[in-house]
């Protein structure tokens, strides 16, 4: 078969490779990383007249400070277009209550009560791309979070000119303030702050590779979520798979920008054949088409394995952002898959669907990350803080340990604060210890 695609083949080409072509990591150029640092710098040195030059500069609009900050009620859309919405909003927020993190608590070995409680961000920051399309349902798979979570200030940024109905859409999810900013300058304003927009606590959401380097220089100064970047999607196909609801899922990803990366893997040739053969023929018919041909030059790899297991075992280390599983037992191969994103399991579950509706949020980890990063989840938006209570005879059981801790890391003043609770015997006895020692004896009532 020839074709103009990168066309792997494990019974042919050495494994050690073909893993190794897969493998990867989300690292920015140094241009890259240098321009954004020199778009944050000017941020932080300059505020909002920064925010305005660069707003200029790269997204072509001419805006003062005073008109960064939407304040006016939003136009409701067509009835349809709210109607889907609603949807999606309804699915996120279900979806977001029911993995609400619990506070918790439990017995020690010694009886001390240990646990964890959850307490909602004060105010986040979160990013909703705009650049190449207005993702509208990136907003309704973040912010809805946020305010089931309980956040008090959710501020949202999205580039100039935001769309009515993405406006509508922050505004419907819960956004209280929406600044018409993108690029890695809105997200160094929210994360030092200017005069015109207050810094937030935690920065979330997807974009583009200045968005998304961003965040990662940000990081520490402010909390981030993860890192999501460019759109990705792998598909595991076995001989069962429909190449056309195959070519369809890889398109669907292709489609969204020239950075984002499409695989396949099957132990088919006749579907591997079909699903080329698909792509080119429901390519030909899409409005972004130019955006996809980039993807399929640059980004596209399509791998022949010898079997399932193998196909299986390559796309968990090529960690992808969203799998689709169109193999005849989706529940047995998913267990086989190390690491991903989201799995989308049998043929009637198209990536799109989780895009932009089903539950879950669509921000998922790229480039490889998801070998370690989960998605956004609702946890994200709390801070968590552990408990811990102990009776005073929960303590006198372990303070011999603590005695001993403190004795091997040479902190005494720690062992004191468990032994002075718990009673003179504790304490004279480490008197009697330090006097051995020659250590000069404290006073301790
Ligand atoms: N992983 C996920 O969960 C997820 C979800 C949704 C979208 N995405 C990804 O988000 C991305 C959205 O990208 P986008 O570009 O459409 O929108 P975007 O809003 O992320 O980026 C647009 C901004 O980039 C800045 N910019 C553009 N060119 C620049 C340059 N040369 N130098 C400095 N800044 C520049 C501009 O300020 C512009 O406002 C896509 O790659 C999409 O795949 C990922
Ligand atoms: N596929 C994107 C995440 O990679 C999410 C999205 C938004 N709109 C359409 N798709
Ligand atoms: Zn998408």
């Amino acid at each position: 078969m020839t074709s103009r695609y990168r066309i792997l083949r494990c019974d042919r080409e050495d494994l050690s490779l073909i893993r190794k072509q897969l493998h990867r990591r989300a690292v920015p150029s140094p241009e890259l990383s240098e321009r954004v640092r020199s778009i944050l710098a000017r941020v932080e040195a300059k505020g909002d007249t920064a925010l305005a030059e660069l707003t200029q500069e790269f997204d072509r609009v001419a805006l003062s400070p005073a008109d960064f900050c939407r304040k006016e009620a939003a136009e409701p859309p067509a009835p349809a277009v709210r109607k889907a919405i609603a949807w999606s909003l309804g699915n996120v927020r279900r979806f977001a209550r029911a993995s609400r993190p619990r506070d918790w608590r439990m017995r020690n070995r010694e009886g001390a009560w240990v646990g964890e409680r959850f307490q909602p961000l004060d105010r986040v920051g979160v990013y909703v791309p705009g650049g190449s399309a207005p993702l509208v349902s990136s907003a309704l798979m973040t912010v809805p979070f946020a305010r089931e979570a309980g956040v008090r200030e959710i501020v949202a940024v999205s580039p100039p000119p935001i769309h009515p109905v993405l406006y509508y859409a922050l505004r419907t999810a819960g956004a209280t303030e929406v600044y018409s900013l993108g690029g890695a300058q809105a997200v160094a304003a929210l994360a030092y702050g200017t005069k015109s927009i207050r810094p937030v606590d935690k920065i979330f959401g997807p974009g583009n590779a200045y968005v998304v380097e961003a965040k990662r220089q940000l990081f520490g100064m402010v909390a981030v979520d993860l890192l999501p970047g460019p759109s990705e999607v792998a598909v595991v196909a076995d001989e069962s798979a429909r190449a056309e609801f195959v070519a369809a899922d890889l398109l669907a990803q292709a489609e969204h920008g020239p950075s984002s990366r499409i695989l396949l893997l099957t132990s088919s040739q006749k579907v591997l054949e079909e699903v080329v053969a698909q792509i080119e023929e429901q390519a030909e018919a899409l409005p972004r088409r130019s955006i996809v041909e980039a993807v399929l030059r640059d980004h596209a790899v399509f791998v022949l394995t010898r079997n399932l297991e193998e196909a299986l075992d390559l796309v968990g280390e090529f960690a992808p952002e969203h799998l689709s599983l169109a193999v005849r037992h989706p529940h047995r191969a998913a267990g086989q898959v190390r690491h991903c994103g989201a799995i989308y399991l049998g043929v009637y579950s198209p990536v799109a669907a989780g895009d932009f509706l089903a539950g879950p949020s669509h921000t998922l980890p790229t480039g490889g990350s998801a070998r370690a990063f989960d998605g956004l989840r609702m946890e994200q938006f709390f801070q968590r803080t552990s408990l811990v209570e102990y009776s005073r005879s929960a303590l006198a059981r372990v303070e011999p340990e603590i005695a001993r801790f403190a004795e091997i890391e040479g902190l005494a003043a720690h062992g004191r604060s468990a032994a002075v609770r718990v009673g003179p015997r504790q304490v004279a006895e480490m008197k009697r210890a330090a006097l051995r020692e020659g250590a000069p004896s404290t006073k301790v009532k």
